[in-house]
């Protein structure tokens, strides 16, 4: 099986900490390259910088990336990517309540990550620090209190969010984390499970 990644890469730079990533956002096709990884599948992954765009979006469904391509069809939307691709590789949880669980962890990391971007999106520095500030005084640990509860209740005491075993989620949670340590390396400090 041969497929297909389109990604967007942008820079990011925290000059501040002492956390290094790569020089380029691996953006939200990267919890599908973490799912191929993973289950040790070949795929083709293909990259655009963002002066290669333009003559590009037309190609894709709803004129946004990340996109897969599988068997010809052009399949949008990050999380659904994901979840398609969990399934195909038995990383998505052992039944349908498990993948219900294994969602609920996911659709939480969605709303940390929702709320994140302004702060990547925001120019002006100043206002940039600011937003940042707040994200991780007051908006940050609302949201992994709700994972540390879902860690707790569907992991059995175990290192992986649902039922002792890698699932998608703890892939996205990785995957995200990389960035927001670089942000701010003592976030988790408070939460020695997700840590
Ligand atoms: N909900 C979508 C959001 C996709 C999205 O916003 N993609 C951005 C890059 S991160 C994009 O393609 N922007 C370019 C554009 O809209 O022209 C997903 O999770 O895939």
């Amino acid at each position: 099986m041969i497929l297909n990644c389109f990604f967007f890469a942008s820079s990011l730079a925290y000059p501040n900490s002492s956390r290094q990533l790569c020089d380029s956002c691996r953006g939200r096709a990267e919890v599908s390259r973490l799912i191929f990884a993973a289950a040790s599948q070949k795929y083709e992954d293909i990259r655009y910088e963002i002066d290669e765009w333009p003559s590009h979006k037309a190609e894709m469904p709803l004129g946004q990336m990340p996109v897969l391509e599988f068997n010809g069809t052009k399949l949008p939307q990050s999380k659904s990517i994901a979840r398609f691709l969990a399934k195909q590789f038995q990383l998505a949880g052992r039944d349908n309540f498990e993948q219900a669980k294994v969602d609920a962890v996911g659709d939480t990391i969605e709303d940390l990550l929702i709320k994140l971007t302004p702060v990547f999106y925001e120019q002006d520095e100043s206002k940039k620090e600011e937003l940042r500030k707040k994200y991780f005084d007051e908006e940050l640990p609302k949201h992994l209190q709700n994972l540390d509860v879902l860690l707790k209740d569907f992991g059995n005491g175990g290192p992986f969010f649902v039922g002792n075993h890698l699932t998608w989620a703890d892939l996205f949670f990785y995957d995200l984390f990389e960035t927001i340590l670089v942000m701010n390396e003592n976030c988790l400090e408070n939460y020695p499970r997700l840590k």
